[in-house]
């Protein structure tokens, strides 16, 4: 587990929440400094999430999907609002979800609702989403949050519903960045809490094509 990693659970979510209000709203920022990253990783995304849009009879729906940690809707701009008629956001910097007015343009008035809110505190709107997306963003909750907030999620979904996590792991172990107040876990735990939360695996991915240096990132999907 992770949990012995977050000696003070106060201090672990402020931390947070002070090291994102100084970080620029760009994409840039939401990427710490990798940026250019981000076409790679949403054409990665677009692809992972298509397969279940498109399956038969257990055909996931369009109609409204949640970005979870969405920052300044980097993911809602170009992966979500295209594919779903709605889309809400969710981030705990208001800053964040205040550029993403002007960032999504003229299709961000499809966005729903706006939710400034810590995901640790929040609960999805029973039975409201297709898709929840949640990218880039358990490492600021602790295992005990996570799970519930799994948990809160999977209420949220509509019939054929999913949710899926997109996040770095690490090679084996839990490994605290003390900058940015997050847990970078490994793949196991990972899936051992999404099983705590009473979810089923669907499909996971590992994205290719990502620089050498920075962290393996996996796509989870589950129900
Ligand atoms: C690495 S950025 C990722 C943003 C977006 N998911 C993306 O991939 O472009 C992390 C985001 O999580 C938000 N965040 C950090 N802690 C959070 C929490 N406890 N609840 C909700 N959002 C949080 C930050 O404000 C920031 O927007």
């Amino acid at each position: 587990m992770s949990t012995e990693l977050v000696e003070d659970e106060t201090q672990f979510y402020g931390k947070a929440q002070n090291y994102w209000k100084n970080v620029p709203a760009t994409v840039d920022g939401m990427l710490g400094g990798y940026g250019h990253i981000s076409n790679t990783d949403l054409n990665s995304s677009k692809k992972f999430l298509q397969r279940f849009l498109r399956e038969g009879s257990q055909k996931t729906g369009n109609t409204c999907a949640l970005d979870c940690g969405a920052g300044i809707g980097r993911i809602t701009k170009r992966l979500l609002l295209p594919l779903f008629k709605t889309v809400d956001m969710v981030d705990v910097t208001d800053e964040f979800l205040n550029k993403a007015k002007s960032y999504l343009g003229e299709e961000g008035k499809r966005v729903g609702k706006y939710f400034c809110c810590g995901l640790q505190e929040f609960s999805p709107e029973p039975s409201r989403y297709d898709v929840i997306w949640i990218q880039w963003v358990i490492g600021h909750l602790t295992d005990e949050h996570l799970v519930s907030f799994l948990q809160r999620c999977k209420l949220g979904l509509r019939p054929n519903g999913i949710i899926l996590i997109k996040d770095n792991v690490t090679q084996d172990g839990s490994i605290m960045d003390d900058a940015d107040s997050s847990i970078c876990r490994d793949i196991d735990l990972v899936r051992k809490l999404i099983k705590q939360a009473g979810l089923s695996v669907l499909a996971i991915e590992r994205q290719e094509n990502f620089p050498d240096e920075i962290y393996q990132v996996f796509s989870f999907a589950m129900r």
